[in-house]
């Protein structure tokens, strides 16, 4: 069955815009959690600018689910994430200047670098996912070096302003989760995804968990947080293949 991991990054973002102690990412992770998530996915970003370090330390032994850990490959990082154990640890690329993630870490790139992250990370037990673009050659050089998961980045698939656009975008997304799928990588998948676009995602057969948050928390101004999860679960269960 198709997973979702409900990311609770942007409830820190809200705690952080006035420096208060509430929102609770713990509140909003075990609710989450109660309504039909996963996982929980949280990012530590270099700039803290939502989750703090003491979250991730708090959350650890409390999540029912499991803890999906993003961050950039540093050694700052991969210390924190060796320290914290998560169940899972997906690498992701970061420019402290981005409002956003945008785009996928180049493991082609950096191959020595993430592969290194990878082995480290991997030897303490932790599950290791690398947020990429669904592009092929992406997707054989993490495979080469031994990750065991990949999150294919749906960001430009999400931003599409044209049907050609965001069509042109899932033909892509298609191809990788497939050629990922062949070479026995699990598959995930996330970045903008919405209420109104989710369908098109979770309908491909293949992929394991999408990781959702924003979406999930501006919708929870409306209609409050454990329905803003479960009506997502919800859709994605109405739309994934049996
Ligand atoms: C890696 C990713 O796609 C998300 O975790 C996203 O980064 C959420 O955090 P930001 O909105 O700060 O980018
Ligand atoms: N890795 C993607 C993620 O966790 C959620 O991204 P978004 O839904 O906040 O855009």
């Amino acid at each position: 069955m198709l997973k979702l991991g409900v990311n609770i990054d942007h409830v820190a973002t809200i705690r952080q815009a006035r420096g208060t102690k509430y929102p609770s990412v713990v509140q909003a992770a075990l609710r989450a959690e109660q309504s039909g998530a996963d996982s929980i996915t949280l990012h530590l970003r270099e700039d803290r600018r939502h989750m703090q370090d003491a979250d991730i330390f708090a959350l650890r032994p409390l999540l029912q689910t499991k803890m999906n850990l993003e961050c950039a490959v540093t050694s700052e990082m991969i210390d924190i994430a060796i320290q914290v154990k998560p169940q899972d640890v997906c690498l992701v690329p970061e420019r402290r200047e981005e409002r956003t993630t945008e785009g996928g870490l180049d493991v082609l790139t950096h191959y020595a670098k993430v592969e290194h992250a990878v082995k480290k990370l991997s030897e303490q037990g932790i599950r290791v996912s690398l947020f990429i673009a669904p592009d092929l050659a992406q997707i054989d050089a993490a495979a080469k070096m031994g990750a065991p998961v990949i999150e294919l980045h749906t960001g430009t698939f999400a931003d599409a302003e044209t049907e050609k656009a965001q069509l042109a975008e899932l033909d892509k997304i298609t191809s990788a989760l497939n050629h990922a799928k062949a070479a026995g990588l699990v598959v995930n998948a996330g970045h903008g995804l919405h209420y109104h676009n989710v369908h098109h995602i979770a309908r491909l057969p293949g992929f394991e968990e999408l990781n959702i948050g924003h979406a999930i928390v501006a919708h929870a101004l409306f209609v409050g947080w454990d329905h803003a999860v479960s009506e997502m679960k919800s859709l994605m269960k109405e739309f994934a293949p049996r």
